[in-house]
């Protein structure tokens, strides 16, 4: 114990506290916390101590800090802390919030084998064929907003989950055809899903991430009150019932997606037809189908989005990536997975957008299961220790001082012969940036991310120019949610080239002749 008391002495520096509350008033109810622990970052180095009413809490604010800490030492640093109001709401079952459990085990197993970089080339063709109809509905849709239009491309994922015709099809029972999937409530507590299997899922996703923001619920500081009765603890009766809600309508979608699926391709169906998801209950089954479509959907929109923003505001950088897909690509063909290697320019569009603005700057915290150190720095055990992959993206140490400006060149450099651009070769295989975390529970659908974002800018920018339209831009949005959220702006997407909408439905019947004869040989 004096040991422990005399290694606390080095404890990471950090702002001071409070007595009793320590930290946590600086921090609860400070929305886009990234922005403020990124400020500390500049004060105190690459990890910074933060005391959450007793609670230490370890920020992790360098990429070489987290590589030393959560990749190399990853067996003391894969497990969560507790969040009592998520763990209610279904943590337990819930893979990027679950501790490190043998149910975690078995469901990043079954996910790694659907999802890891091999396997992800099996999607190129649906990652291809969506990215055109996302163009299709950039330029001619005018009923939906765009955010709807993002989230439907990013929706490719969910139909390799839950199978094309089930993702195409309502989700609903068909006895509650046209009613809500469960109950709606208009209150803001109130976990709402309805019909509409995209905004449901969002909807479920942002339950989850408000949860675990630092300091949203008074029992994660201070336990004792999770002993409070239902009647006197609104938080557990709120969370018990959208657990209810969010196990009946995961287990709804993956039965949907059983009955439809005649070709026994999506996950849904491997999980249950073959061994892959042996170790898996049922329930475990629903849930892990589930959370990983809403892993995948907002996460990938919000990159989208960010990257149309990026383009309003930099249209030098857009005129270089045109200038790169009108070489490399020209006119007559749309872009393709084959043609990766040969855009370098649009392959760090990619990097850059990921590390300019990530769309989790933070993530949920892990545990670090003995005292540790990390320099000259102690880690005492039971510390939840905290990704800031916002300030390791704005490394001036690393990146240069101009980490405020989206500039891709920052992952490129002239070729030997000095007359074409080239990935900077300690990039080529590496991200570039922190966007998709570390250690055994870094992100395990990075892959198919990747490709989903090379392929969908790569096809926008072949067919659109898009120009800003002038209008005010809110970007201090408050929010209390781990998801960065994205700017209200507006912009105008023009065609290219003459032909383009009679050229993408072309496109479109393509594949579908494509799909509908592979469907075909596969019947027969
Ligand atoms: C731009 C897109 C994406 C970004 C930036 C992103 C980022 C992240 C981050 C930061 C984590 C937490 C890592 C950590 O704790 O260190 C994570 C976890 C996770 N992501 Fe992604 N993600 C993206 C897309 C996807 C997609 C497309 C899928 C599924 C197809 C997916 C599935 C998951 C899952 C299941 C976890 C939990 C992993 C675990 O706890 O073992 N993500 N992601």
């Amino acid at each position: 114990m004096r040991n422990s008391n005399r290694n606390r002495r080095n404890l990471p520096p950090g702002p001071r506290g409070w007595p009793i509350v320590g930290n946590l008033p600086q921090v609860a109810g400070e929305g886009q916390i990234w922005r403020l622990l990124t400020k500390w970052k500049y004060e105190y180095g690459s990890l910074t101590y933060l005391n959450m009413g007793g609670q230490d809490l370890i920020v992790i604010n360098s990429r070489r800090a987290a590589l030393e800490i959560l990749e190399r030492r990853s067996a003391m640093y894969s497990h969560r802390p507790r969040h009592i109001v998520c763990e209610y709401l279904g943590g337990d079952m819930a893979m990027p919030f679950t501790g490190y459990t043998r149910t975690w085990q078995n469901m990043r197993r079954a996910t790694h084998e659907v999802l890891n970089n091999q396997a992800a080339v099996q999607y190129h063709p649906v990652q291809t064929e969506e990215a055109v109809i996302l163009v299709q509905k950039l330029l001619f849709d005018h009923s939906s907003t765009l955010r709807e239009k993002l989230n439907a491309s990013a929706a490719t994922m969910l139909s390799v989950i839950y199978g094309r015709k089930s993702v195409n099809a309502s989700f609903l029972p068909s006895s509650q055809e046209g009613k809500p999937a469960v109950t709606v409530s208009a209150s803001p507590d109130r976990l709402l899903l309805t019909s509409d299997i995209l905004q449901s899922l969002a909807n479920i996703g942002h339950r989850f991430t408000s949860s675990v923001y630092p300091g949203s619920y008074l029992v994660d500081a201070f336990p004792i009150l999770e002993h409070v009765p239902e009647f006197l603890a609104p938080w557990k009766r709120d969370a018990m019932r959208d657990r209810k809600d969010m196990s009946k309508a995961f287990q709804t979608y993956y039965e949907e997606a059983l009955k439809n699926d005649d070709n026994r391709e999506s996950l849904c169906a491997r999980l249950t037809d073959t061994s892959l998801g042996g170790n898996l209950t049922d329930e475990e089954k629903w849930w892990v189908t589930g959370v990983v479509s809403v892993a995948a959907l907002e996460t990938t929109s919000t990159t989208l989005a960010y990257f149309i923003f990026a383009m309003t505001l930099y249209p030098e950088v857009q005129r270089k990536a045109h200038e790169e897909l009108d070489r490399v690509i020209g006119r007559t063909q749309n872009p393709n997975f084959s043609d990766m290697m040969n855009l370098p320019y649009i392959r760090a569009v990619v990097k850059e957008i990921l590390r300019w603005n990530p769309p989790l700057p933070v993530v949920v915290p892990r545990i670090a299961l003995e005292d540790d150190r990390y320099g000259d720095y102690f880690i005492p055990k039971g510390a939840a220790v905290f990704e800031n992959l916002w300030g390791m993206n704005y490394d001036k140490e690393v990146y240069g001082p101009d980490v405020e400006d989206f500039r891709p060149e920052r992952f490129l450099q002239q070729t030997e012969k000095g007359d074409e651009l080239e990935i900077k070769p300690e990039y080529e295989n590496e991200d570039g940036h922190s966007s998709y975390g570390f250690g055994r529970r870094k992100c395990v659908g990075k892959h198919v991310a990747d490709n989903a974002l090379f392929i969908g800018i790569c096809t926008i920018l072949w067919a659109v120019d898009i120009k800003p339209v002038e209008c005010k831009i809110d970007l201090a949005r408050h929010t209390l949610d781990t998801v960065n959220p994205i700017p209200d702006f507006q912009c105008k997407f023009v065609p290219r080239f003459e032909g383009l909408d009679s050229f993408l439905q072309q496109l479109r019947d393509n594949f579908e002749y494509f799909r509908q004869h592979k469907d075909s040989e596969q019947q027969i």
